[in-house]
């Protein structure tokens, strides 16, 4: 689960475009990340790379995170299917939503609304202006109502 990190960090569409969690072909994996293109690897993760690309649903063009499962990962069949279960039903502005899900024989492929600032930790760690308390503080306010929802208070 990842935590959208405030206005600084918003998704390139707003929540109410966002459709429900589906099932993903393959061939439309493809398409979106060019062939897994390496040039539209945006970030490897303990799940494997991620790829940055856009999935069309219905006549919208929505801007994607593609992570795709590696053989070498220490995650497996049962995280994938757990985070489909867990993060398909929600949508909130403070939680990044999971739009998508493709499992193609071996292939174990996770399609999230993309982030254009990257995650907070690339935010905190990796960004050369560091952040300014305030806006610390409305991240960290973000993530609480962010959990709040989650755990459906
Ligand atoms: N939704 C997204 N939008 C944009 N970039 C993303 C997104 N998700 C991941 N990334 C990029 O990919 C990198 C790896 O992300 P990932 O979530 O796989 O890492 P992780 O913390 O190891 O998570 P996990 O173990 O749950 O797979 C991030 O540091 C970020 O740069």
């Amino acid at each position: 689960m990842s935590f959208q990190t405030g206005q600084e960090a918003q998704s390139s569409q707003s929540l109410d475009c966002l459709p429900q969690c589906r099932q993903v072909t393959f061939s439309e994996i493809q398409v979106a990340t060019n062939n897994f293109d390496e040039s539209l690897v945006v970030g490897h993760g303990g799940f494997g790379r991620v790829y940055r690309g856009t999935i069309t649903n219905g006549e919208s063009v929505l801007d994607v995170a593609i992570k795709r499962l590696e053989s070498t990962s220490d995650q497996g069949t049962a995280e994938f299917w757990a985070e489909v279960e867990l993060l398909s039903e929600l949508r909130h502005t403070n939680l990044v939503s999971l739009i998508g899900y493709c499992s193609h024989g071996k292939e174990m492929i996770l399609v999230y609304e993309y982030m254009p600032n990257g995650t907070l930790l690339d935010r905190l760690h990796k960004c050369r202006f560091p952040l300014t308390w305030v806006r610390r503080l409305k991240i960290s306010i973000g993530a609480a109502h962010g959990l709040e929802y989650f755990q459906g208070d």
